[in-house]
Parts: C-alpha cells; structure tokens; sequence
C-alpha cells in the first residue's frame, strides 16, 4: 500500500457513517463464523461454506443457499446474542455510528427458540452493546421472508408491532427480504398495509431482479419509507418510467449494496452499478454493505468503491454519508445527537 493509498484507507474508516441495510445473518464475521464452526463441528461446514470471497461470483440461488448454510450454524438463543454483539462492535469499529439491523425471525421448529425469544435475543444484544459504551446507536427491523408466505407475513407484522410499544423504542419497522424468485408481493400487502397503519417504517427489497415490475408497482404505492436494492427500476433495466416517477415524487431513499449485487450478480460490473441512474438524479441514496460477512466487504470499503468507481470528492463522500442521517428511521432526536456528531467530527476528518 502506498502513503497515499494509506491516506485514503484512513479517511474511509474515520468517516462517520450509517449502515441502513444489513441482515444479521449474512453480517457475521470471519471470526465469528470461525467459533460458530467450532462450536459445532458435526456439522461439517466450512467457512468456504459461508462467504463469498473477492472474484468470486454466485448466482442468486447459490446465494441464498449460503444462508441456510448460516442459519444451522446460528440457531440458538446464545447464537444469537454472541453473532449480535460481535456484529455491532464490529460495525461501530468501522465508523458506523448509526446502524439498523434487520433479521428474520426463524420457525421454533428450525432453532428450538420462538420468534419472541428471537427477537428478544437480538434487543438483548443491542442493550448489552449500549451497556457497555460501545459507540453506536442500534435500531432494530423485523424481516419478513417472502418465501414463507402471507400468514407468516402477518405473525411476524403482528409480533413487531407487539415489540414496537415494548422495546423503548428499538425496533422501528419491518424489512421485506427474501429469495426475490419466490412468491408475490401482492400477497403480504394486507400485512405491509397493517404493519405501516401502526406506525412500523417499511424498508422493502424492490426489484432486486427483473421482471417485477408488476410488483413493485404495488409496493410502491403503499409506499415504503426506503426501498432495498431496487436494481431493476429504471426504463434502461427493463423498468419503466412509471416507477421511476413514483419513486422520485415520494422521494424515497434507496439503499445500495455494490459488492452484494455485483457478487450476486444482479449487475454485471461496478461501473454498470445504479448507483449512478440515482446519484446524478440527486435522489436519495444510501450506501450500505447487505451482507458484510457473506460478501467479505465493510462500509468503508463500499464507500471507497463508490468514490473510486464514480469519482466522488472527499466532500462529496461526506455529504453522502450525512445525508443517510435523514433516510434513517431513527427519531428527531437522534437524527439531531448523529448531525450534531458529523458538525464536530468533520474538521477532523475533512482535510
Ligand atoms: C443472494 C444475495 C445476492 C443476497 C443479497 N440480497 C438479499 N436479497 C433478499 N434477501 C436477503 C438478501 N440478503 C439477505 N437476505 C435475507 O436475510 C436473511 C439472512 O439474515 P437473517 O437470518 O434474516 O438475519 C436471508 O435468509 C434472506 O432472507
Ligand atoms: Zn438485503
């Protein structure tokens, strides 16, 4: 690495930034993967099993295999609580000052713990993390997967609303996610529509593949607070003008994973990345790194990526980083305690 290179590594990690989009699962570390495997070696996995290294590409469906793979090696409430902690100290370490996690709370049946103990393990997390000053404040989304269907959909809509009056605050909406290939859109709106009626903030994955354009009309017209991904949103995509418009009249920010879609193949370079469709548009958007573990990458590497691939200024990267503050779903009051934390760090960092 060269001074310069050095330099620039530095400025990246020292930038204070919010991660909006990261699924617990898919965010665990190499070093924590390594103590899940050893914890349970009959089940043979290695950490090739897990992770996507740089170069290396996957299809979709190879993608979310490497979750289930994941998901046998975190299935208790112990699991949970460490691969949490771990996940938010190591967020905090790169920078990140404001962090929403999201994850899916899995069937009793497949972790021996229930979709309350779930979540409550991941809050459990959170509270120890605050506990112990580590510096970074957490929220919490409850995920829905697509896969598992409309009923799901609703226990789970039900559950974060439970959760949203009982937790002091820390869970503040629902994620949509998923295998994009499975199910409808169409079929959870009622438990979408319910979830936003009661005051839960929806950050729905949109279009991650083509040919949803049928769905991401209706999704859009509920509409959520952010949108995941949205690859395929665009006429030049095969989207249509029709979305874009509605997209850009509710101003909604969009959260955007480079390595995770060019790994996932859902783009076929960095440089073909939407970013840039949104970026120039001025539109909303919001870096963030999907699944830091599986994509071996951290918000400070997608930032670099982003500035190097779209010749972003150090003060334009800046402004990117600040303006993810107002796309959070975080309250008035701690949108103003993050600006106030970028008015006193940027003299520091900003040269
Ligand atoms: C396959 C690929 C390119 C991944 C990136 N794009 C994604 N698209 C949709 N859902 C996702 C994605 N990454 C993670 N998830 C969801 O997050 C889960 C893992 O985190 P958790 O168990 O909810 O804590 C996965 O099972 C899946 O439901
Ligand atoms: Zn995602």
């Amino acid at each position: 690495m060269t001074e310069m290179d050095r330099e620039a590594d530095l400025f990246y990690r020292q930038l204070p930034k919010v991660e909006l989009h990261a699924h617990l699962n898919g965010s665990v570390s190499f070093e924590t993967m390594e103590k899940l495997i050893a914890r349970k070696p009959h089940l043979n996995i290695k950490h090739s099993m897990t992770a996507i290294r740089n170069g290396q590409h996957r299809t979709l469906d190879e993608c979310f295999q490497v979750f289930k793979v994941i998901h046998q090696l975190v299935d208790s409430e112990e699991d949970i609580l460490m691969v949490a902690k771990a996940v938010i100290q190591e967020f905090a370490a790169d920078g990140v000052k404001y962090l929403e996690l999201r994850s899916t709370p899995r069937e009793e049946t497949k972790t021996g713990l229930s979709k309350r103990r779930y979540i409550e393990s991941a809050i459990e997390a959170i509270r120890q993390c605050k506990q112990e000053d580590v510096d970074i404040e957490v929220r919490f989304l409850v995920a829905i997967d697509r896969r598992n269907g409309p009923e799901v959909a609703m226990e789970t809509v039900k559950l974060a609303e439970d959760f949203m009056l009982s937790s002091d605050g820390l869970i503040v909406g629902l994620d949509l996610s998923g295998d994009p290939t499975v199910g409808h859109g169409k079929d959870l709106l009622p438990a979408l529509q319910r979830a936003k009626n009661c005051g839960l903030k929806l950050a729905l994955h949109l279009s991650e593949i083509p040919s949803q354009k049928e769905e991401s009309e209706l999704l859009l017209d509920l509409p959520p607070d952010r949108i995941g991904h949205g690859t395929f949103l665009h006429p030049e995509v095969g989207g249509s003008d029709s979305l874009v418009d509605k997209v850009c009249k509710q101003n909604i920010p969009i959260e955007l994973c480079l390595t995770s879609n060019v790994k996932g193949q859902t783009v076929p370079s960095y440089d073909k990345h939407h970013f840039q469709y949104w970026y120039e548009r001025g539109h909303p958007c919001v870096l963030c790194t999907d699944d830091k573990g599986v994509f071996c990458t951290d918000l400070s590497q997608e930032y670099q990526l982003a500035a190097s691939t779209f010749g972003l200024s150090q003060e334009a990267v800046w402004h990117l980083s600040q303006q993810a503050i107002q796309c959070s779903f975080a309250p008035e009051a701690v949108k103003q305690q993050l600006e106030q934390k970028w008015a006193e760090l940027r003299p520091r960092v900003l040269n």
